[in-house]
């Protein structure tokens, strides 16, 4: 009896042991922040004008995909180091020693290369320079040479994430005109409020890395204060596709009412009982709250221009 069983339970173990080698090769490629990250490039590439075939649009995305998953996969590689530092990331595939670094960085170029090549043979060239643009500027200007050096690193390098809705657009159309880059403008302003909101609590892993994040290099309270300032920003950037006539009253109401919630947010954030280093007294309920709003603040209106544009227009 157990020599018939014993076969069959080896075949389940390492049936686990494949899978989770699969979710980890997975994990490289951050598939959680991934999914907003798509979602604008897919949104970028609906709302241009001009018409692409459906199996080539699928593509585009699929592209975009790849090719911002392989970037992660490369921070992943380079970050290894802090990564083990940190509460939140030592658990990821290389710092836990379930992926050798040169498997991942293996892995990323791959990807990286498999994506724009893919892109431009499919759609065109135009689309795949920007992707190819962007993955070099996360990795590169981003990972390498901002994140450990100033604490403007997500606002300069962080533009690498605003990239999708330009790649998207020029799959289409094979050129860059004023929309897509307000809609890079868009993404490029929330991204502040988004990662600082978070910041605000995850400072204690960022200080013990070494990693200079506004919080860590000039505390709590002047993080709050830029909070609030690039949600203004945002709020009026948020409305520019209106103003350009792109988009109409409805996503101009949806972009006002999604503005007047994330200032909502940020203001609490930035009243938040605070210590007199600005610490805060109340385990950063409102920034907590204000970075879960960030998240769908953008899934909303992103899909607010596309149902503006595509079903309303
Ligand atoms: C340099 C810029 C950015 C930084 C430093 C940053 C950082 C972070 C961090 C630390 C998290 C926490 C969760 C995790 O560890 O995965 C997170 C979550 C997230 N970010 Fe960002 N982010 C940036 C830009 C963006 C952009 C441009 C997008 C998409 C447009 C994005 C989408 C998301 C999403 C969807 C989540 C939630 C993931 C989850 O549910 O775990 N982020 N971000
Ligand atoms: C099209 C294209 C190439 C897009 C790539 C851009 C991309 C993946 C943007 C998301 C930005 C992001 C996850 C930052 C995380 O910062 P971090 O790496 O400092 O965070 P960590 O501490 O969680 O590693």
């Amino acid at each position: 009896m157990s020599s018939t069983i014993a076969p069959a339970a080896t075949n389940v173990a390492s049936d686990d042991s494949d899978l989770s080698e699969v979710r980890d090769w997975v994990a490289l490629l951050k598939p959680r922040v991934l999914t907003l990250v798509v979602f604008t490039g897919l949104i970028g590439l609906l709302v241009a004008p001009g018409h692409i075939h459906p199996v080539l649009g699928l593509t585009a995305v699929l592209c975009i995909t790849i090719g911002a998953g392989a970037a992660g996969a490369l921070n992943m590689w380079y970050d290894r180091d802090i990564d083990a530092l940190m509460r939140r990331t030592q658990r990821r595939p290389i710092p836990a020693g379930r992926i050798a670094p040169n498997g991942a960085l293996g892995f990323g170029v791959v990807l990286a290369v498999a994506s724009v090549a893919i892109m431009g043979l499919a759609t065109n060239w135009v689309a795949a320079g920007w992707l190819a643009f962007s993955i070099l500027f996360y990795v590169v200007v981003y990972t390498a040479w901002l994140k450990r050096r100033t604490s403007q690193n997500i606002v300069i390098g962080g533009a690498a994430g605003a990239f999708p809705p330009i790649i998207g657009w020029a799959a289409v159309t094979g050129d860059v005109t004023l929309v897509p880059w307000l809609m890079f403008t868009i993404v490029f302003a929330w991204t502040p409020p988004h990662f600082w909101a978070l910041s605000l609590w995850a400072h204690g892993d960022y200080a013990r890395a070494g990693v200079p994040m506004l919080p860590v290099v000039e505390g709590a309270r002047e993080t709050r204060k830029q909070i609030l300032i690039y949600t203004v920003v945002l709020a009026i950037a948020s409305l520019s596709p209106w103003f350009v006539g792109f988009a109409g009253p409805a996503y101009a109401a949806v972009a006002a009412a999604l503005g007047g919630g994330f200032l909502y947010h940020a203001i609490r954030t930035w009243r938040e009982a605070q210590d007199e280093t600005g610490r805060s007294l109340v385990q950063d309920v409102a920034a907590r709250r204000t970075f879960a709003f960030s998240l769908m603040y953008l899934f909303i209106l992103f899909g607010a221009l596309a149902i503006d544009r595509l079903v309303l227009g």
